[in-house]
Formats: structure tokens, C-alpha cells, sequence
């Protein structure tokens, strides 16, 4: 499975919020996309999952261009977790869960033995299995994530879009659902991940890109992108760094722009 964005451009009331963006996830890979706020990761996100439409460029899927592939067929190779996490019916968590099998059942079919599998497997995967039956409403902010992660997850889908998943995690939970993102290419998956810890995009991600400003600033290797000069470009940040097991470490440490000088 390739997803691959070719010069991705979308204007709002004339400004850009992307500008010629090139980007390409492959099966088997945990992609990492950085970038300040408002540098166009999560408008990225939503262009590559068929959400958002572009002004120009066009994104395609082994090959085969979004906008021509039916509803249902992209909702069965793209999982789509959105940034918000906000659930507006008193679901179930299950029952929640179970809305990412709706692309692979039948009209009015109930549903089959592959889809409670897949959502029983989905649950153990985020970690809520305990939480089956707790209304979605009820659940902290971690956990809802975590949930919304189980329906992403239960679409078993060869693309899986994360947005922000381990903002309201703790660090426990960061490292599960990074191991799990990890293991989710590892068996295959283009995984595409926005992140802002720049530790974890370091420790698990195989390539990153990193965005500023609606363009590409960079995209390689973990090591390459978090290069000093590029993290004062776009964050005005210096930052800590070292290796540990074969891995770049990384701590943002001091603000490094006007502003930082004067004390603000
Ligand atoms: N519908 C819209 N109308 C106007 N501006 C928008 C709209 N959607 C997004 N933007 C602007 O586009 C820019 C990019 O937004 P986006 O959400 O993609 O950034 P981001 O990199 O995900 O940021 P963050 O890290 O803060 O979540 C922001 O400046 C945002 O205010």
C-alpha cells in the first residue's frame, strides 16, 4: 500500500494553508508528521484521508487517485482518527468501536464473526476493553482517545491516520499507543502520525516530515529532520540531545527567538 500526495495546495479566503506539498507513506512504515500549530498537519491529514479538498495537487492510493475510489472502498483502506475526539451521541464504547466495521458490512447485514473479532481486537489493542460498557461521554480525555483509537483501529484498514492520539495521554499510554502505531506498520500498515512530542516522533517513527508554514520544510530519517538548525527554523526552539539504544533523543529546551530574549 502506497498513500502518496503530489504538490498538495489548499487556499482559504486566499491564504495557504498548504503550499505544493509532496508526501508519500508506505506499507510497513510509521510516518511522522511534525510541525508548530498551524503549520497545516492536520489539513494534510484530512487531505490524505479524502476529507478535505485540495486547490490543487491530487492524492492517490497505489496508484489510484481518492476522488475516484467509492465512498465505502476509501473508508475500508483509510482509518481516520481526527484531532478533536469529540462524540456527540452517549454511545457505548463498544457500540462506538464497532462503527469502524460499517465500511466492511453488508447493507442491513448484521454483523459477522470477522467483525466482532476484529472490534474484540481493536479494544485490547487501545487498552479499553475494560471500558467496553461505559457510555463514551463518561470517559476522561485519555481514555476517549483511546477509545476513538479502538474504532480507527477496528477498521483494519492497510492506511491508518492518527491525529494527535497522545495528546491527553499520559505517559504510560503514550508509549502504548506509540508501540501499538509501531506494530500496526510493523505488520504492514502506512501508518501517519501528527505529532508534537518531538521525543516520541524521534524514538518510534521510521521517517518524518516536518511542516512549517504550509510547506515542506523537511522529510528523511528521524535523525536528519530533528536537525538542530531545522527545530530553530520552524519551533524557535534549541533542544537537548542525544543517543540511546541507536536512537536520537531529543528534549526541546530553550526558546530561541525575539520573543524568549525579552523574557515573554
Ligand atoms: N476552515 C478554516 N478557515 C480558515 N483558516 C483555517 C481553516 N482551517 C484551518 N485554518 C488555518 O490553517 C492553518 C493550519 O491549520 P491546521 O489545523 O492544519 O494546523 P496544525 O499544524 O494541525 O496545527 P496544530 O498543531 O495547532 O493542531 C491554521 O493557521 C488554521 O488557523
Amino acid at each position: 500500500m502506497r498513500l502518496a500526495g503530489q504538490k498538495l495546495t489548499v487556499r482559504i479566503e486566499r491564504r495557504a494553508l498548504l503550499e505544493r506539498v509532496d508526501i508519500e507513506a508506505h506499507g510497513g512504515e510509521l510516518l511522522g508528521l511534525i510541525g508548530p500549530n498551524g503549520a497545516g498537519k492536520s489539513t494534510l491529514l484530512r487531505v490524505l484521508a479524502g476529507l478535505q479538498a485540495v486547490d490543487s495537487g491530487e492524492v492517490a492510493c497505489d496508484g489510484q487517485p481518492l476522488g475516484r475510489l467509492r465512498p465505502r472502498e476509501r473508508a475500508r483502506r483509510i482509518a481516520y482518527l481526527p484531532q478533536d475526539g469529540e462524540v456527540h451521541w452517549p454511545l457505548q464504547v463498544e457500540t462506538m468501536v464497532a462503527l469502524g466495521r460499517l465500511p466492511h458490512r453488508r447493507v442491513w447485514g448484521a454483523d459477522e464473526e470477522r467483525d466482532r473479532t476484529a472490534v474484540e481486537r481493536a479494544l485490547a489493542a487501545a487498552g479499553v476493553t475494560a471500558l467496553r460498557h461505559r457510555r463514551v461521554s463518561t470517559l476522561s480525555g485519555g481514555e476517549r482517545m483511546r477509545a476513538l483509537l479502538a474504532r480507527a483501529l477496528a477498521v483494519e484498514a492497510p492506511v491508518l491516520l492518527a491525529d494527535e492520539p497522545v495528546a491527553a495521554l499520559d505517559p504510560y499510554h503514550q508509549l502504548a499507543v506509540m508501540e501499538l502505531l509501531h506494530a500496526a506498520a510493523g505488520r504492514g500498515a502506512a501508518v501517519v502520525v501528527v505529532l508534537h512530542d518531538l521525543g516520541l516522533a524521534a524514538r518510534f517513527c521510521d521517517r518524518l516530515v516536518l511542516l512549517h508554514e504550509g510547506r515542506l520544510l523537511a522529510a528523511g530519517p528521524p535523525g536528519a529532520v530533528l536537525a538542530e538548525d531545522k527545530l530553530r527554523h520552524a519551533y524557535r526552539v534549541t533542544s537537548l540531545r542525544w543517543r540511546h539504544d541507536g536512537r536520537e533523543c531529543i528534549v526541546p529546551w530553550q526558546r530561541c527567538d525575539g520573543d524568549a530574549a525579552a523574557g515573554s
